[in-house]
């Protein structure tokens, strides 16, 4: 059997959920589950909502609004006005309808997570529909009764044996009798609440079912030919590559390429099965396969840009040391404050650490430093990643720009940079 995974910008109009139909048609004779992520740019709209509500600005029904306009939009192309899937969609946003009537009264990522949850909800109501209605036979499936999460919003994490025992015992046999459509990023908690996998996580998700289902591959489709060495958007001179070691893509993934999702490789290089990056826009070309037994010879370094960076330095409010005891204090504090640590540095007397930008868990973790420690903060910078790098890689790079830390190993140059 086949896992795919259509992401948002593969569903994000009409002539998408065509294409879509089109590119799953050439596989009828495979047994297919399928993982959709919301549509477009429905998941950060969500946010949106779910900040709105939280703080009871006066805009909460000017977006919600528009977030269910861009979707009956669509649906009214695909289908006449008789359709179900109309009632399905209505039925859907009404979960957010009941919660927006009260005042909040949970946490916020609590409230995030049944809002922003609601995007895959509706995208695989519009795609199992749309699929049936191109004779394609789709059944519509609940994830979050088959991935169990703990309660940990806004990135659960995933309780592999109840969720592997939930996929294994039903899912095989309605694989057999038609195409299976669920929600990529979602999970569900014992006591039926909705938790979210952390962003871009539904690539994660098509790689919890292929394990689980021993899948012989998964394939994301994307609006780009394969893995490149660089973000196109970013960068002209991109080449693809045709196959990458598992390791390799677990590397690029760790430092921030954001094709995929960091925690999609682990699961599939543990049962052996292949992840193909291919374009949705052009289904027949190869793309990228990630699997076993690849030697890589880069003849172009892996460039990885992360925007959006945070450096904080961090010294001791007498000027003393930064000891083992200080390290791992900060560190401790880092993990509990929920902040990714992106590159770290020592000094004798500071301790330098770049992340991303997340206000939410920002804020509270330098309140917390604040109370023990001097920190100074930089804002709006720039990191850069490049793998394998080449004599004058980290030169062209930063040309015209500030370099504020940079680390060097064998393998891999980082360079913050404003
Ligand atoms: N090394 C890379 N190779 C290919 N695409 C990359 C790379 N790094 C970043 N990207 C970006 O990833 C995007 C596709 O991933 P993503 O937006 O998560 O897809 P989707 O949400 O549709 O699954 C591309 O449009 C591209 O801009
Ligand atoms: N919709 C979620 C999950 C996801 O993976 O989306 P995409 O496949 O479009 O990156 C997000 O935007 O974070």
């Amino acid at each position: 059997m086949l896992v795919f995974k259509f992401g948002g910008a593969s569903v994000k109009d009409a002539a998408g959920m065509i294409n879509l139909a089109k590119v799953v048609s050439l596989y009828q004779d495979q047994q297919l589950l399928i993982v959709v992520s919301a549509m477009g740019k429905t998941t950060n709209a969500l946010e949106k909502l779910a900040k709105a509500y939280f703080d009871q600005s006066d805009d909460i029904q000017d977006i919600y609004e528009s977030i269910k306009r861009y979707h009956y939009d669509i649906i009214a192309e695909l289908f006449d006005s008789s359709a179900s899937v109309f009632d399905d969609v209505a039925n859907t946003f009404v979960e957010i309808d009941w919660m927006l009537e009260d005042e909040p009264q949970d946490s916020y990522d609590f409230i995030y997570d049944q809002i922003v949850s609601v995007g895959e909800l509706v995208s695989t109501r519009i795609v199992a529909a749309y699929l049936n209605k191109a004779g394609l036979k789709a059944q519509w499936l609940d994830v979050r009764g088959y991935i169990h999460t703990d309660n940990k919003y806004r990135e659960a994490n995933v309780q592999w044996d109840k969720t592997r025992e939930s996929i294994t015992l039903s899912i095989p046999e309605q694989l057999t009798q038609s195409i299976i459509v669920t929600q990529g990023f979602l999970g569900g908690t014992s006591e039926n609440f909705t938790t979210t996998l952390g962003r871009e996580g539904s690539d994660y998700t098509a790689s919890i079912f292929a394990s689980c289902l021993n899948a012989d591959s998964v394939t994301t489709w994307k609006d780009v030919p394969g893995i490149l060495n660089a973000d196109p958007k970013l960068f002209d001179d991109t080449v693809k590559f045709d196959e990458l070691s598992y390791n390799e893509a677990i590397e690029m993934t760790y430092y921030g390429a954001t094709v995929i999702h960091p925690k999609t490789i682990k699961p599939l290089k543990n049962a052996g099965i292949p992840l193909l990056v291919k374009p949705f826009g052009d289904p027949t070309q190869p793309g990228t396969v990630i699997k076993e037994g690849v030697t890589n010879v880069f003849k172009k370094p892996v460039i990885i840009i992360k925007n959006n960076q945070v450096l904080l330095s961090i010294s001791t409010s007498d000027y003393s040391f930064v000891s083992e005891d200080h390290l791992s204090d900060i560190i401790g504090r880092f993990a509990k404050s929920h902040v990714k640590i992106n590159v770290m540095q020592t000094s004798a007397l500071s301790f330098s650490v770049c992340v991303d930008y997340t206000p939410e868990y920002l804020d509270k973790l330098l309140k917390n430093l604040n109370s023990s420690y001097k920190v100074k903060y930089n804002s709006d910078l720039t990191l850069i990643t490049v793998r394998h790098y080449l004599h004058d890689t980290i030169k062209n790079l930063t040309i015209g720009k500030t370099t504020l830390l940079e680390q060097i190993s064998r393998n891999t140059a980082q360079v913050v940079v404003k």
